[in-house]
């Protein structure tokens, strides 16, 4: 069925000084695929880059069949990009059932479910509760459905999350990967960074380690479970 994604030689810079160096990733249709790292090594940089959130320097970036580099992100959010974005991203004064509409596309993505404020409500139910809440009044767990809401809104044909489970409550993370689980058995692509590596290792097919702005090893996840000097080298586990 061929990739989703496929970026090449993706190079980045802040100013003098330069943060990704021929960056590379593959996203199978219906994959989900990690990117790992310890922090301040380019992940949300990658991530941004590959959304045209950030400009790049050099690189391709094929989306759908397209070369997006160098594209707006709004090109690239319409054509199916959809990010949960590290903190949440969410409008503090909208309502939760306002938030969930302002991103709303009408399409269908690579999924079966066609996302509606209803079909969000059927995944997070604790959601319906707090439909008339202000995004600012709810905890963070709440928020960080709502986010997740959000994106799915949009019909994604690939799904980005950046640290979506950071700062949660055990029981709440548990929640957020079974929601997790449940996309990517219904077909969604999903591409997660995330620190916690043991439910990383029973979702994804594969993974992506970054160190200093470089692919340094990649692999699927019986690789990464059988190479405990990788994950003590790369990841301090
Ligand atoms: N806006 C910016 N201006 C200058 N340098 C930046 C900027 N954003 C990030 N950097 C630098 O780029 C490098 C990569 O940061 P990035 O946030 O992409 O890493 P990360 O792997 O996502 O880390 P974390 O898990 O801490 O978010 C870091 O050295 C960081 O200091």
């Amino acid at each position: 069925m061929g990739n989703v994604l496929t970026a090449k030689n993706i190079s980045v810079r802040y100013g003098a000084s330069q943060v990704l160096f021929d960056a590379e990733i593959e996203i199978g249709r219906g994959e989900f695929v990690s990117l790992l790292g310890r922090n301040g090594m380019g992940k949300t940089t990658f991530v941004k880059a590959l959304m045209g959130m950030k400009s790049i320097e050099s690189g391709s970036v094929f989306f759908c069949g397209q070369q997006v580099a160098g594209k707006p992100d709004y090109v690239i959010a319409r054509l199916g990009m959809g990010i949960v974005p590290e903190g949440r991203g969410i409008f503090p004064n909208l309502s939760v059932n306002e938030n969930l509409v302002a991103t709303a596309m009408q399409r269908k993505g690579s999924m079966s479910t066609i996302w509606t404020v209803d079909s969000v409500y059927e995944l997070f139910p604790g959601l319906r509760k707090r439909i008339q809440n202000l995004g600012s009044d709810l905890s963070g767990g709440e928020q960080q459905m709502l986010a997740i809401g959000r994106a799915l809104m949009t019909n994604p044909q690939l799904l980005i999350l950046d640290e979506a489970t950071e700062g949660l409550a055990p029981l709440i993370r548990h929640e957020i990967w079974s929601c997790l689980a449940r996309l990517k058995n219904e077909g969604l692509s999903l591409l997660v960074i995330d620190k916690n590596i043991k439910p990383m290792l029973g979702l994804a097919n594969r993974h992506y380690i970054l160190e200093k702005g470089r692919v340094v090893w990649k692999g699927n996840s019986s690789e990464l479970s059988d190479s405990p000097e990788i994950m003590s080298k790369y990841l301090s586990l």
